[in-house]
């Protein structure tokens, strides 16, 4: 692989195996060390890799996010972004993945939104993290072995429900959709409406979804996604950086000059305070807009 990517193929993946003589899923722990280097932890200044195998064979990447200036609770945990990677790539399940320090609680949980989320396997690539003795001859783990007792969506939602990384599709419109604005606009529009249409919130069925235009002109999009229990959810415009920072090049947010926020009027959880308090913090200068959706 000679340009990074938050992305490889299965090809990709296989050929690289056979270089190193190893299996794809020994691959992932030796792609944790390269993932962190692309991490932006500001505050802590502690890298975190994680990375992932999907049922498509496709290996995805993710790391940890920190914005100065704002509260910690707006960071992105390497596991968050990793699940995030997955679904705006349309990935339908998460296998195994390898990540560079022990997963905390919040990630525990958010990861729970995935179908059968207890069998999925982890590797813990530091080398101080202590041998577990629940652990597989491979040295994966089941997250359930990480998270006994878990509260999840089956405690919330019916059994069938569609999950975070499963096909849905909320059905959202915009009245109005393209009045008289330039194409710009309709276009940042249509994709964060499209985003919406994919945000996974079923605990308070308010959906929503952000696209983002770089200075080249180049649009990212992302969703908001929920947790069972509450807390750990990622709003749609961390999901959006997720987007802009594995296929902006790797350029500062300063490139982000336009914003725009679908979600539904009068929804009982609102992104329009917190998106536009976090995009002024990260690219003052950036455009923001609101366009409510039903
Ligand atoms: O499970 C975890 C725990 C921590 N971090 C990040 C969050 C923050 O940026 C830094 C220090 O906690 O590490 C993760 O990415 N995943
Ligand atoms: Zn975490």
């Amino acid at each position: 692989m000679d340009k990074p990517s938050f992305v490889i193929s299965p090809e990709e993946a296989e050929s690289a195996a056979n270089q190193l003589g190893v299996s794809v899923l020994q691959l992932l722990p030796s792609l944790v060390n390269p993932a962190k280097s692309f991490a932006r932890p500001p505050i802590s200044k502690f890298h975190v890799g994680a990375v992932g195998l999907g049922s498509s064979g496709r290996i995805f990447l993710g790391v940890n996010v920190e914005f100065p200036g704002l509260p910690l609770h707006h960071s992105i945990h390497a596991e968050q972004f990793l699940v995030t990677n997955l679904t705006l790539n349309g990935e339908r399940h998460l296998r195994n993945f390898a990540v560079s320090a022990a997963p905390c609680g919040h990630c525990r949980q958010f990861l729970q939104e995935i179908r059968d989320a207890s069998e999925i396997r982890l590797v813990i690539t530091d080398p101080n993290a202590t041998a577990d003795p629940d652990a597989d001859s491979d040295g994966f783990l089941r997250l359930g072995s990480i998270l006994p007792h878990r509260f999840g969506p089956e405690d919330l939602l019916e059994k069938d429900f569609p999950l975070i990384l499963e096909h849905h599709d909320n059905n959202l419109t915009i009245s109005d959709l393209d009045p008289i604005s330039n194409g710009n606009t309709v276009e940042l529009k249509r994709t964060a409406l499209a985003a919406a249409n994919r945000s996974y919130a079923p605990y308070s069925l308010c959906p929503s979804g952000v696209a983002l235009v770089d200075c080249d002109g180049k649009v990212y999009r992302g969703w908001y996604m929920e947790s069972a229990a509450y807390n750990p959810s990622l709003g749609p415009l961390q999901a959006a950086l997720v987007d802009y920072i594995a296929n902006g090049g790797g350029g500062g947010y300063e490139r982000i000059v336009g914003a725009v926020l679908v979600e539904k009027e009068d929804a009982v959880v609102r992104q329009e305070h917190t998106a536009r308090l976090l995009i002024q913090m990260i690219s003052p200068k950036c455009d923001f807009s609101v366009y409510h959706c039903h």
